[in-house]
């Protein structure tokens, strides 16, 4: 168990604008307003600092080992050692080489990168009349499940799209995740029927608290966000909090001692039939 079991969690659903510098202010803000309320976890949406648009997303890449080329990257270090917390940074077009990632920062009190996330499953899908949209045209697919020793916890990634393969999920709990942060920015099209079902199967099949953080919606723009950013809890899958479609801070307590309980009340671990099927960690690292 980690340190700290009981904390506050604050989701930034953020108003994204086509000016980044400003995109960056507000973020600041936002992060700095939820530490205030008590989070000592703070979550940014995917695409943070970038509409979530294929025109935008080359202009908008950061090189992360490019020191003076990040903004957005040594912002979030900055207001996570000024403000003594732990922050999940949504996810930000990543500059690498000659590819493009859709990638998540994680960043300890101390200022430093805990961890780097690149979205594996990448958002193509074509729904005639509905919604389109190929987004490995421009990313590139990350190939590293992220899983983060952070004072409040062993925390596993995600984006948006990877919600909807248990696989994932499946395997963060394997590796001993407390919690399970999916930074998404799902669309009123498929938002409206999967996103809560999604978050809250995933917290039921892995016993964990599942946090979610999107943009807010502009309905001006040619992906229309759906918004609700939410905390699942282990106990019965049951939100803890969530939001509507516009900016606000979701502020939410987590407690793991819920987890401990829950699966001490329905030991799912000890009724598996590994003797009929097998979870394979291709990786096989053991927490
Ligand atoms: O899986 C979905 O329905 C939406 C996913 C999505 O919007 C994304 O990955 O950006």
């Amino acid at each position: 168990m980690p340190k700290i079991t009981k904390f506050k969690i604050g989701l930034c659903q953020l108003t994204v604008t086509s000016d980044k510098n400003m995109n960056l202010a507000h973020a600041r803000n936002s992060i700095e307003a939820a530490a205030k309320q008590g989070a000592s976890l703070v979550m940014l949406p995917e695409m943070w600092n970038c509409p979530f648009s294929t025109n935008y997303f080359e202009e908008f890449a950061e090189d992360f080992d490019d020191k003076d080329g990040c903004p957005s990257f040594s912002m979030l270090s900055e207001v996570a050692l000024g403000n003594g917390i732990t922050i999940v940074g949504g996810s930000m077009p990543e500059r690498r080489k000659n590819q493009l990632h859709n990638t998540c920062c994680v960043f300890g009190p101390d200022g430093n990168l805990k961890a780097k996330y690149s979205k594996m499953h990448l958002f193509d899908v074509n729904l005639p009349g509905d919604i389109s949209l190929k987004e490995s045209d421009t990313f590139t697919a990350g190939d590293q499940p992220t899983i983060v020793d952070t004072d409040v916890g062993r925390i596993g990634i995600g984006i948006c799209h990877d919600i909807r393969f248990p696989e994932l999920g499946m395997l963060y709990r394997a590796r001993g995740a407390h919690l399970i942060c999916y930074p998404g920015a799902f669309n009123t099209s498929t938002g409206e029927l999967l996103w809560e079902l999604q978050q809250r199967a995933r917290a039921a099949d892995s016993q964990l608290y599942v946090a979610t953080c999107s943009p807010s919606r502009d309905s001006e723009g040619s992906y229309v966000i759906w918004g609700h950013s939410t905390v699942v809890g282990p106990q019965s899958s049951k939100i803890v909090a969530t939001s509507g479609h516009e900016e606000t801070i979701v502020i939410a307590e987590i407690d793991y001692s819920e987890t401990r309980q829950l699966r001490e009340a329905l030991p799912l671990e000890k009724q598996r039939r590994g003797d009929v099927y097998q979870f394979v960690d291709v990786h096989q690292q053991k927490p």
